[in-house]
């Protein structure tokens, strides 16, 4: 076992310790990948001296040795986290992710025991979502990950009552984020395949209904609504996001709205929300042109409020949202309905609008086309 020394000044952090495998070279990508979601479930902070080296081991093993200008003198944090990256220069990126794999696990173990605990007592049953209520949040957590967490219509409904359930339980604010390496990849397009009872007509009048409540959930949620975008998220899952009150995004993350390329057309009252969020122009290539942007684009363009590094996104967004979680829920509450009550109606009927055009579209020649594509050549978006 080997102490973990503070990356500027070399000195052993009390409390943790290494485990060395011996095997330098042996973790696996799936073992650093366990590692970083393992990272994401940590109780206990385990201080900013340890951050640092998980950041620095993170970079050191993703990017290979520190390439960046050196941040200036005042500015503290980027230069604590240069140094630490930098002072890794000569370990390969193979040790770098293997020392990354140990430390998480010398991390998790050093919490003790992993005591099977039953679900929390507010956790619901759902087939393709996991949501539980904890430290004043309830999150509603999409869980198909073999599918990239696509919305089947079923899923659609659990996700209208997980939404109507947190906006009435004793939480004080309500996170939604993914299982796995994507956030959401959309509507699942299996949902349109199926030759429906009723015939097609009858599909489309029905998804576009469902469709309308999903969204309505979103523009009538009565908490603060905060997206943890843990990876790719596409068409409706982003759309929405212009309906969220922060939208936080791991540095991977990209999002991405190809309706024209499905021959549909924008949902979630994002043709509303995205030009008045982005403006006109920008908004159309991602509504119309089928331009997939990055998180730090997304966070220019106002859509994402903030962009964590990959390596420590789930330790630094979960700390702050636990944080907002012990703020005052009514006054939370009241001042969100404030600003979202000036635009309530105008949303209700821009999603009205949204729904009607895409019954249109889900008939038409062009959507059902780029729907047989998908899943004849299985193109990649
Ligand atoms: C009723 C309400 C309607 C609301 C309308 C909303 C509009 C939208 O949301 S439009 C956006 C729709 N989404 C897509 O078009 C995405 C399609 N998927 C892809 O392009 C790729 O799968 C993706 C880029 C997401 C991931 O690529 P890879 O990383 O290469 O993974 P795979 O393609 O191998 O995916 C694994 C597995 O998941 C299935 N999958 C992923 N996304 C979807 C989806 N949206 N619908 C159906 N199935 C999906 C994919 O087919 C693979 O399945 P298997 O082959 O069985 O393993």
């Amino acid at each position: 076992m080997a102490n973990i020394s503070h990356p500027s000044t070399g000195a052993s952090i009390p409390g943790v310790q290494l485990h060395t495998t011996g095997a330098l070279m042996g973790a696996s990508v799936e073992d650093f990948n366990n590692a970083k979601a393992q990272l994401g479930t940590l109780k206990k902070d385990p201080g900013n001296h340890v951050k640092l080296k998980i950041y620095a081991l993170f970079k050191q093993a993703t990017q290979g040795p520190c390439n960046t200008p050196k941040p200036g003198m005042l500015d503290f944090v980027n230069k604590a986290k240069w140094d630490a990256w930098k002072s890794l220069e000569s370990v390969s990126q193979e040790e770098a992710r293997q020392q990354y794999v140990d430390l998480i696990k010398s991390l998790v173990s050093a919490e003790g025991p992993a005591v099977a605990t039953p679900p929390p007592e507010s956790a619901q049953a759902f087939q393709s979502l996991l949501v539980t209520t904890e430290d004043g949040i309830t999150t509603i957590r999409f869980n198909r990950p073999e599918k990239k967490n696509a919305i089947t219509l079923d899923m659609y409904k659990e996700l209208i009552d997980a939404l109507h359930h947190a906006g009435k339980d004793d939480s004080v604010i309500t996170v939604m984020t993914g299982s796995g390496d994507f956030y959401c990849s959309g509507n699942d397009l299996n949902n349109f395949t199926g030759i429906p009872q009723g015939g097609i007509e009858k599909m489309a009048k029905d998804s576009g209904e469902l469709l309308k409540h999903y969204v309505k959930a979103y523009i009538d949620f009565p908490k603060p609504l905060i997206a943890v975008v843990n990876g790719p998220a596409l068409g409706v899952s982003v759309t929405v996001l212009g309906l969220f009150d922060v939208v936080y995004a791991t540095e991977s993350a990209t999002f991405h709205t190809p309706f024209s390329q499905l021959g549909q057309s924008p949902e979630g009252c994002s043709s509303y929300t995205f030009p008045k969020i982005m403006g006109n122009a920008k908004a159309s290539e991602m509504l119309l042109f089928n331009k997939k942007v990055t998180a730090t684009e997304a966070c220019n363009l106002g859509l994402v409020t903030e962009v964590f590094p990959d390596g420590s996104f789930q330790s630094e967004v979960w700390t702050r949202l636990k944080a907002y979680a012990k703020l005052p829920p009514k006054s939370l509450a009241l001042s969100k309905q404030l600003i979202r009550s000036k635009e309530k109606e105008k949303l209700h009927a821009v999603n009205d609008a949204e729904v009607e055009r895409l019954i249109e579209r889900w008939l038409s020649d062009e959507c059902m086309q780029a729907i047989m594509n998908f899943f004849q050549a299985k193109p990649k978006l």
